[in-house]
């Protein structure tokens, strides 16, 4: 069953001469862990602004199922998080009855230590503990899907490490969805078991993870992967 699809969606921005999404159809099931990777301006973003209802289609539309709720990551911890707040502060701001037990929980859900972290300030931990205490806060209000733009392009390699086994364990542990917007191919097959290839506002490829990297049927994707091994 699919908790979220776009049907046949297509995005004009006024001005602009080639739509950034050009009939675009794909979902998510329940449980599934989509990735969406293409390269910069091929629609990635906007997928999901209108995935998540932040933007609207020109033609076509979205189907959520009820009840779906969503916890968001951005792509820079740096950008997203206030660093005048204490950890704490934003992993419960926002959520009615959220409290210190459900604040641990979401940290140690992220391999983060609460004793350690939750009074100190987003400034004052590393991008990489930021971004996990960015995906702490997405879930500490038991979305059933998880989505993220970028969640590891901010942050340096053991960052990015550590964001990953957060992601895995977290996919694997808690009974949810997760839709992530990725550049790179390695984190994608890390991340997903079903990947969405886009191409200048189009859906070129979708399909099982381990397929799509193995057997590309689109010579887009293969010049992906190709890339993907320098
Ligand atoms: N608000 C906007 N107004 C006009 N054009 C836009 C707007 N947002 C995006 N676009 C254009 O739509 C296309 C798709 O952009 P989008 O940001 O979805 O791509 P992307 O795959 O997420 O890229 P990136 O990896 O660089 O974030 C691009 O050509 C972009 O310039």
């Amino acid at each position: 069953m699919s908790i979220l699809s776009l049907n046949h969606v297509t995005k004009r921005y006024r001005g602009s001469a080639l739509p950034a999404l050009d009939d675009v159809s794909f979902s998510v099931g329940d449980g599934e862990h989509v990735a969406i990777v293409g390269e910069s301006g091929s629609g990635k973003t906007t997928s999901l602004n209108i995935a998540l209802g932040f933007d609207v289609p020109s033609s076509g539309d979205v189907q959520v199922a009820e009840p779906t709720t969503t916890g968001l990551v951005f792509q820079n911890p740096a950008a997203s998080l206030d660093p005048r707040w204490r950890v704490e502060r934003i992993v419960r701001e926002g959520v009615p009855g959220v409290g210190e037990a459900d604040v641990r929980a979401a940290l140690e859900a992220v391999s983060l230590d609460y004793d350690e972290l939750a009074q100190r300030y987003i400034s004052d931990i590393s991008g990489g503990q930021a971004q996990r205490v960015a995906i702490a806060r997405a879930l500490v209000s038991h979305p059933t899907l998880l989505v993220a733009d970028e969640p590891v392009s901010a942050v340096d390699v053991l960052g990015k490490k550590h964001i990953i086994e957060s992601l895995r364990s977290v996919q694997n542990e808690r009974s949810l969805a997760s839709l992530i917007v990725l550049h790179d191919l390695g984190v994608a097959q890390q991340l997903s078991e079903r990947i969405i290839v886009m191409q200048a506002g189009r859906v070129v490829e979708d399909g099982a993870t381990a397929e799509v990297l193995a057997h590309p049927q689109h010579r887009y994707t293969a010049q992906l992967i190709d890339a993907a091994r320098w």
